[in-house]
């Protein structure tokens, strides 16, 4: 299809990590080198062959071996869940098993099934069995996360989307109560109470209000972007106001957050995905599709005690680079390492070389889909030739 738009003389331009889009454009810019304060900068830019051969390329670096990493070929005998003639949607009386205490990928075109089997006929009644599902009884929870972002709120930051934010509150009301000063916790909150300042209430940012004018964000005059009253700010922990500890990199609020005995747990996930450089005041509405997938993980991951836990996630490498997705997929790995299952949908070819389990579903989408194309280990998948298989 791109290429028709092109042959009719039109120009266009792509966002893409994708390789195979990439070996096919007339020219490649990468931005880099790195992500957040890291990154804006132009690293390179050519062709495909130019950049897979210039060494301070991210193409290059991403394809050097550091970044390929083979599938654990774990023990798929244990079962996590077994179905039976499944109907849902186009899928085709479909059978099959999924191993537990692996990485299953279930692979396919577009529409051949994939979310009709794993987030309708699979996961829509939790762990119970029902006349098409037949559970392992050992799942403690099933955690499924889907590509939907979460609406988009001004007031979410990083540091109250991972729910670390109150011990952070909390360590300053102590502070400020042995400078005998009564400010409680609520006081230290950008949201509500008192300590906020009253003329952005808490947001560090106004609106211009122009008449004729388009709307935009301003520096709060009064705060001038700190969210807080001068007396709130004069309370320091270590030296740093509550507003400087929004300002911190997730690297620099470990060593804070470990110094004061916080919960640094869920920062510590963050670090493990690749996200050490946002700041915990950073909005999540801010964040790149990718930088929100891993967020959501480390959340819903950092809540989670011990193992047996059952994950299913919904393409979570979109919209990441390649040595993103290396990151991410230490993670995974860990994860199932520590006694956890995971399934994903997922096309990803550098995720799908990690799985134990593949499923590939088609052969086309919508009625000429919901059939199983292929299922077993990933040397297997190698020797076939599948419409997935085919790109590996
Ligand atoms: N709620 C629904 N009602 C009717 N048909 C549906 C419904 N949801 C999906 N389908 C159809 O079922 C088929 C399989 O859809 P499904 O979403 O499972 O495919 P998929 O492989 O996950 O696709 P994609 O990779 O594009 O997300 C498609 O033809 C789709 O249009």
């Amino acid at each position: 299809m791109i290429n028709e738009v092109k042959e009719r003389n039109n120009t266009l331009l792509v966002i893409e990590h994708d390789e195979e889009v990439i070996r096919k454009a007339d020219h490649v810019v990468e931005i880099g080198p790195g992500s957040g304060e890291f990154g804006g900068k132009v690293v390179t830019t050519g062709t495909y062959d130019e950049l897979e051969n210039t060494s301070y390329s991210l193409l290059f670096q991403s394809k050097r071996a550091i970044y390929q990493q083979n599938s654990y070929q774990r023990d798929t005998k244990q079962t996590a869940v077994k179905v039976k003639n499944a109907k849902t949607h186009n899928l085709r009386d479909l059978s099959l098993e999924l191993p537990a205490n692996c990485l299953s990928v279930i692979t396919g075109v577009s529409g051949s099934g994939k979310s009709s089997l794993l987030l309708q006929e699979i996961a829509q009644n939790q762990l119970e069995d029902s006349k098409t599902v037949q559970w392992n009884k050992g799942f403690k929870d099933l955690i499924v996360i889907t590509q939907k972002r979460p609406t988009r709120n001004k007031r979410s930051l990083i540091v109250t989307y991972l729910d670390v934010f109150d011990g952070v509150r909390a360590l300053f009301a102590k502070k400020s109560k042995k400078a005998n000063l009564s400010f409680s916790s609520s006081d230290f909150s950008f949201n509500a109470g008192n300590g906020r300042c009253p003329n952005c209430q808490g947001l560090g940012v106004v609106e211009s209000n122009q008449l004729f004018f388009e709307n935009i964000e301003l520096t709060c005059p009064i705060c001038h972007g700190t969210r807080y009253k001068d007396e709130i700010l004069e309370v320091k922990v270590d030296g740093y106001s509550i507003s400087d500890v929004l300002e911190f990199s997730i690297e620099e609020a470990i060593d804070f957050f470990v110094r004061n005995g916080l919960n640094s747990k869920p920062l510590q996930f963050l670090t493990k995905t690749n996200l050490a450089y946002i700041s915990l005041g950073q909005g999540t509405d801010s964040l790149s599709g990718g930088e929100m997938q891993r967020l959501r993980l480390t959340r819903t991951i950092s809540k989670q005690k011990g193992n047996n836990h059952l994950f299913i996630l919904d393409e979570p490498t979109t919209g990441m680079h390649k040595i993103d997705v290396f990151y991410f997929m230490k993670l995974i790995q860990n994860l199932i390492e520590d006694g956890n299952t995971i399934f994903f949908i997922e096309h990803n070819l550098d995720v799908i070389k990690q799985a134990d389990y593949i499923v590939e579903l088609g052969p086309g989408g919508g009625d000429s889909g919901g059939e199983l194309m292929f299922v077993g280990d990933i040397s297997q998948f190698r020797k076939t030739s599948t419409q997935t298989s085919v790109y590996l």
